[in-house]
């Protein structure tokens, strides 16, 4: 049995639009309805044919649904969940995929009192952003973590589980504020680094934008393919999990200080052992399949 009928997407950009086309694939006969706060992103979406109905206000996107997931960045959550409260139905189920869960958290309980609330975070993503750049396949073998509150109820809980689990994704529980700092140092804390590298880079005067591009084939590229990640979501996401990242961000300062000393003074064994630690990690991470489903990296997204 599916576990909605008639699902909400409000949101229709990278990860709303993966969620619009995965239900189409997975579960063709749930009803999409999807919602955006900017005309350019709903005309594409009614041109792409995203869903059954594009609606024109938040409102309109809810009054008949059973499960409504905001896709929007982590500071517009609050506002999101504002803009459907007074149209959504008293049964209906909400959730989001918010990168940090918290803040998230306490903005839709704020906005959304008695409201069956389920947090989700699907660990899979791109560094493209927009309806278009959407694909079914982005959550297929991927986590997606929830993050219900202790005395959310059982069955909403179970109900979202399983959703997830229909579009592809292996689901685990957490605790929100666990998640935040897990989250912090996998996934907030590199793209914190690979900002400031290519920052630096290119603020370097020997280094010019010509020679960064010329160069840029090994490592330097990956930095740059992160760097390019969507600007709006990641000031979000440092400024709503701001404790947790500033924790690893510490933490990664006194590593870096150490990797420093040892280059100075010529310490081998300290460069040789972590990177023989750190090259093992890379291959049992491709060893247990959690390697990347993005089209670009040679799989199909269809
Ligand atoms: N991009 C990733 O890799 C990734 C992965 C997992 C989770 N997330 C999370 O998913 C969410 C969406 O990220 P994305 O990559 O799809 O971003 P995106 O920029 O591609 O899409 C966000 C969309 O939300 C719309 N929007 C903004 N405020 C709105 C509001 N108040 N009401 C209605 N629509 C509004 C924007 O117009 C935009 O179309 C974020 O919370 C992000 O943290 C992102
Ligand atoms: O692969 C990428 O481009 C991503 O940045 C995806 C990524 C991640 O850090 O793994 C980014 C943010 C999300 O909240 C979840 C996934």
């Amino acid at each position: 049995m599916l576990p909605f009928a008639r699902v909400t997407v409000i949101g229709l950009g990278l990860i709303g639009s993966s969620i619009a086309r995965a239900i189409r694939q997975h579960m063709p006969t749930v009803r999409v309805t999807g919602h955006d706060a900017d005309p350019q992103v709903r005309e594409i979406a009614r041109a792409i044919d995203l869903a059954d109905d594009i609606t024109d206000t938040p409102g309109a996107a809810v009054t008949d649904a059973d499960f409504v997931i905001l896709c929007v960045p982590v500071g517009a959550m609050g506002a999101a969940a504002a803009d459907i409260a007074a149209d959504l139905p008293p049964e209906a189920i909400v959730s989001d995929v918010g990168s940090c869960k918290a803040s998230v958290a306490a903005a839709l309980a704020a906005a959304l009192p008695g409201v069956a609330i389920v947090p989700a975070h699907p660990v899979a993503g791109t560094e493209n952003s927009g309806p278009e750049a959407g694909f079914p396949s982005l959550f297929h073998k991927r986590w997606c973590i929830i993050t219900p509150a202790a005395d959310a109820d059982a069955t909403a809980v179970a109900r979202v589980e399983a959703f997830w689990q229909a579009l592809g994704a292996e689901v685990e529980r957490m605790d929100a504020t666990h998640h935040d700092l897990v989250l912090a140092v996998t996934s907030h804390l590199p793209h914190l680094i690979a900002y400031t590298i290519v920052g630096t880079a290119s603020d370097l005067e020997t280094v010019t934008r010509g020679e960064v591009i010329k160069y840029s084939a090994g490592g330097f590229r990956d930095f740059t393919r992160i760097a390019a990640s969507d600007p709006t979501m990641w000031r979000d996401v440092f400024l709503s999990n701001k404790e947790a990242v500033l924790e690893m961000l510490q933490r990664f300062s006194e590593d870096l200080t150490a990797l420093q000393r040892a280059i100075r003074w010529g310490d081998g064994d300290t460069l040789f052992d972590l990177f023989a630690r750190t090259r093992a990690i890379r291959r049992s991470i491709i060893e247990e399949g959690q390697d990347d489903a993005r089209p670009d990296f040679g799989r199909s997204h269809e």
